[in-house]
């Protein structure tokens, strides 16, 4: 006997994205009107028009039903790149920006990364962990429901792994399911050697997160000043002999070879890629690399954007994430799918496709969240708005009425 656990039904647009049939960088993606999508054990167990779902699936039978006339339902987002354990406020650094400081200059000066790292030492592991709760409430309410957070705000091995076990604890209690990445190669941490520093990450840091079993990925930023393609290659592959896959902050503020890097070792994504070449693109495909943009956090620097349509153009798939990061303080994918419209010419349906099943890619979910398919989990939002489209042409407010996750409503 199976449960009919949930049906949304007379939808304007169900934006059903699967696996794509056909080339295309908005390939696997089909919008229904008039459609609707049963739920049963926690599975999606049927996507159509309305009629025929409610057919076999009839909403009185549901233990909860939902009538979306005029709505859209879409998968749940998937952030696939955030910084979301922090303690402490940088909000006067945005100030300090605005009058034309560089994130570089602030860093230079102890403040960004390095000023964070110092509050998160000093916070408890409860405050870190009623931090990260918050910010996930608010991610949940703007439709993710898979999101990535990395560590990489301690810089020592006790920090870090409080970091992963806040990350852990909080994918207990909250609806998102989180990913865990280890970044302790985040920035050298104040008054140390760079390569003393990369010893420690190795032969100290990476064992204890690896023995824990507290994270999934491996990132490093790779940057002028922080992390050189060397080290981070010493890295990324300790971290993958400890079972890590490895992810890479490559290109952000100039042209450094982390993106040639990623591609070498079998990086899950690159991301950033703000200076990455065409070749750097072709590297990234070949290797199966996912290209991961934040374009929010070209918006917050007022620098240029991702080279994204040449990126679709090429045939990479690319992913989108909110990079959420007291520098970056958007926790909406909605408003990354505009910035990736506007800032860098995607069409909707490519944001769409790019903040779901492409973003799951980037942590290595390929059958899973990010998709609105029949199999698939049962993860999706009810926005009030005719179509996918209006995600990113309503800038600025929240579409999203209803999260649905596992089949069951968590929000709204
Ligand atoms: N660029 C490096 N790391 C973060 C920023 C972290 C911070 O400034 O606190 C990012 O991906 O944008
Ligand atoms: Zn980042």
């Amino acid at each position: 006997m199976t449960d009919l656990q949930f049906v949304v039904h007379g939808a304007a647009e169900v934006a059903a994205v699967s696996d794509a049939d056909d080339a295309g960088p908005a390939a696997g993606l089909e919008t229904i009107a008039d459609g609707a999508v049963a739920v049963v054990d926690g599975e999606i167990a049927a996507v159509g028009e309305t009629a025929t779902v409610t057919r076999d699936y009839p909403p009185e039978n549901a233990a909860t039903a939902i009538d979306a006339a005029g709505k859209t339902v879409q998968p749940g987002f998937v952030d696939p790149h955030t910084h979301a354990v922090f303690a402490g406020d940088r909000s006067d650094e945005f100030e300090a920006k605005l009058r034309g400081k560089s994130y570089q200059e602030i860093m230079a000066e102890g403040g960004g990364i390095l000023r964070t790292v110092r509050a998160t030492r000093e916070a408890d592991t409860e405050t870190l962990l009623a931090n990260l709760l918050d910010h996930l409430d608010l991610m949940l309410a703007h439709g993710s429901t898979t999101v990535e957070v990395k560590s990489g705000y301690g810089l020592d091995t006790e920090t870090e792994l409080r970091m992963l076990e806040v990350i852990d604890r909080a994918n207990e209690r909250h609806p998102i399911d989180l990913v865990a990445t280890y970044m302790g190669a985040h920035a050298v941490p104040e008054d140390r050697d760079t390569d003393e520093y990369v010893d420690e990450v190795v032969d100290e840091q990476l064992p204890a997160v690896a023995d824990q079993g507290v994270a999934e990925f491996c990132d490093v930023f790779c940057e002028e000043d922080v992390f050189d393609v060397a080290q981070s290659r010493r890295i990324l592959e300790a971290g993958r002999e400890r079972g890590l896959s490895p992810k890479a902050h490559a290109e952000e503020f100039v042209h450094l070879g982390g993106t040639q890097l990623a591609a070498d070792v079998g990086a899950t994504s690159a991301d950033h890629l703000l200076n990455a070449t065409s070749d750097d693109v072709r590297a990234l495909i070949d290797a199966g690399t996912v290209p991961v943009l934040l374009p929010g956090t070209a918006f917050g620097l007022r620098t240029e954007y991702a080279d994204a349509r040449g990126m679709l153009e090429a045939g990479a798939p690319v992913a989108l994430a909110t990079d959420f990061n007291p520098n970056c303080h958007s926790h909406s994918m909605g408003f990354a799918t505009t910035l990736a419209c506007v800032g860098m010419r995607m069409t909707p349906a490519e944001a769409l496709i790019g903040a779901t099943r492409n973003a799951a890619a980037a942590i290595d979910r390929p059958n899973g969240p990010g998709r609105l398919e029949v199999g698939g989990p049962a993860d999706l939002c009810v926005l009030d708005a005719p179509s996918h489209v209006h995600v990113p042409y309503s800038f600025g407010v929240n579409r999203v009425e209803t999260v649905v996750k596992d089949g069951e409503v968590v929000h709204g």
